[in-house]
């Protein structure tokens, strides 16, 4: 199996479902939902600190600070299995990358808003590349601004074990989110690949 581009205007998105074997990605959803310092971070939202509404941790080359959210992230250091995983992403996507976001869904009630990730420190055309491991969560992308690029609204089905690809002028022209869901499903976690660029 290889990535396999979506026709989407002004986006380049690949998906690539079985990325890794099912056992794999089985072992390593164990050995990162326990080994991982998680924490539910807050944003502000008119003054209130909200809880998000999810686990994260980030993870990357001591030099690779990033804010997201309105948040300041020190990474923590890479471990054997981050690392063993960012090898096999950046063999994938020929991309070079220096930190991990990680998000846990803990059930269909944690979830991401709508966003774009264009943070400065992400550069102009960032590739993103994103591991999915356990329960699986619909991604919607849908147009930032539907005079220039009229598209209807996109779902993905992201399984366990899949590598989505985000790159080019993706994040200027789409937005993407992972909604709640009321079905009864178990714990997903979900791991972005990026590169800070270090001034
Ligand atoms: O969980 C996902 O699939 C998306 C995560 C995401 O969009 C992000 O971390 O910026
Ligand atoms: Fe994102």
């Amino acid at each position: 199996m290889a990535l396999t581009a979506l026709a989407l205007p002004r986006a380049e998105v690949l998906l690539e479902p079985n990325f890794l074997p099912v056992d794999t990605a089985e072992a390593l959803l164990r050995e990162l939902t326990d080994t991982i310092a998680w924490r539910q971070e807050s944003i502000k939202l008119f003054g209130k600190a909200v809880p998000q509404p999810r686990l994260t941790a980030w993870h990357g080359d001591p030099a690779a600070h990033y804010s997201y959210s309105g948040l300041s992230w020190q990474p923590q250091p890479w471990t054997p299995a981050l690392q063993m995983l960012r090898n096999q992403v950046e063999a994938a996507t020929g991309t070079r990358f220096n930190s991990v976001l990680l998000n846990l869904y803990r059930t269909g009630q944690d979830s991401m808003g709508w966003h774009a990730d264009d943070e400065p420190e992400l550069g102009d055309e960032p590739v993103i590349a994103s591991v999915s491991l356990g329960a699986t969560r619909r991604f919607r992308l849908k147009p930032r601004h539907t005079e220039l690029t009229p598209h209807e609204p996109v779902t993905l089905e992201l399984t366990s074990g899949s590598l989505l690809v985000m790159r080019g002028p993706t994040q200027r022209h789409w937005l993407h989110a992972v909604p709640k869901t009321v079905q009864l499903v178990g714990p997903r976690l979900n791991l972005t690949f990026r590169r800070i660029i270090i001034s």
